[in-house]
């Protein structure tokens, strides 16, 4: 590791050689929370973003994670998705299926992916009507602070414009502080209809990781962990901050290779 447990405001930063080594310690990362979290509760509620990300937790489908984690223990659900056919090649479902859950022994049933078959708006009200359900039977925990669901762990990409899972910058999705999912139909990043959990849903979350790689994103890393910049605070990137939770951001040196301070190993 370039830089390990540095921290800056209550946020841990760990910046990597390389993708392989991010990737490693990500994979210890996650069995040690999913330990954690079963010895205490009995059960791991996992939320997962698409793009790069679902590769970057490729380590746990090899040994030793994928003998030595109780997957059967494991409930996945998605921080964001977008509103196509669970076959389609945009969808976050089919990405994360073909990546991770058709590697590792998760029970079908703990799998909990988006109604794909109706429109954005609906697919948000039927997702949160499932997490409220699963919330009453205690699989997702309640934070201590607000009504709001308490995953165990919600793993996030960043986009090089600062955006975290279907919340992007000046986007009124970004304020939605009333429901726990809800639903764009003007994405600017293609297919433009999506579901997303909301801010107030993240920051509830036991343990937020925001994993980002590459030199595309140097700048918004820095404008989001350094808390700068013309758009600060609204860089979604920067308004992931766990209340009662534990953040680390995972990064490349490439992708941190503008955040002040942050002096790197060679
Ligand atoms: O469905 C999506 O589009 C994602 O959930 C999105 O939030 C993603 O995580 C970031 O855009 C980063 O994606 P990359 O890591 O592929 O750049």
């Amino acid at each position: 590791m370039a830089l390990s447990g540095y921290k800056k405001d209550g946020r841990e930063l760990r910046v990597f050689e390389n993708a392989d080594e991010l990737s490693c310690n990500l994979a210890d990362y996650i069995a040690e929370l999913s330990e954690a979290s079963i010895k205490e509760r009995g059960v791991f509620a996992i939320a997962l973003s698409g793009g790069s990300l679902v590769t970057l937790i490729g380590k746990l489908c090899e040994a030793p994670y994928n003998k030595t984690v109780d997957w059967a223990k494991w409930y996945i659900f998605w921080v964001d998705e977008r509103v196509v056919a669970k076959s389609h090649a945009d969808s976050n479902y089919k990405l994360v299926k073909e990546c991770f859950l058709s590697k590792v022994p998760i029970v079908h049933g703990h799998v909990h992916s988006i109604n794909d078959s109706v429109t954005a708006e609906q697919a948000a009200e039927d997702y949160e009507f499932v997490i409220r359900q699963l919330v009453k039977a205690r699989v997702i925990s309640v934070s201590e602070i607000n009504d709001c669901p308490k995953f165990d762990l919600i793993l996030l990409g960043m986009g090089p414009d600062g955006h975290v899972a279907s919340l992007f910058p000046n986007h009124s999705v970004f304020n939605e502080k009333d429901q726990w999912v809800t639903f764009i139909t003007d994405s600017p990043k293609p297919p433009p209809e999506r579901i997303t959990f909301t801010l107030p849903v993240i920051n509830s979350a036991s343990n937020v990781a925001v994993v980002v790689t590459g030199a595309g994103k140097a700048e918004a890393a820095h404008l989001a962990v350094d808390e700068v910049g013309p758009d600060y605070p609204a860089l979604p990137a920067g308004m992931v901050r766990p209340i009662n939770g534990d953040l680390v951001w995972f990064l490349d040196i490439a992708a941190a290779s503008k955040i002040e301070g942050a002096k790197f190993s060679e």
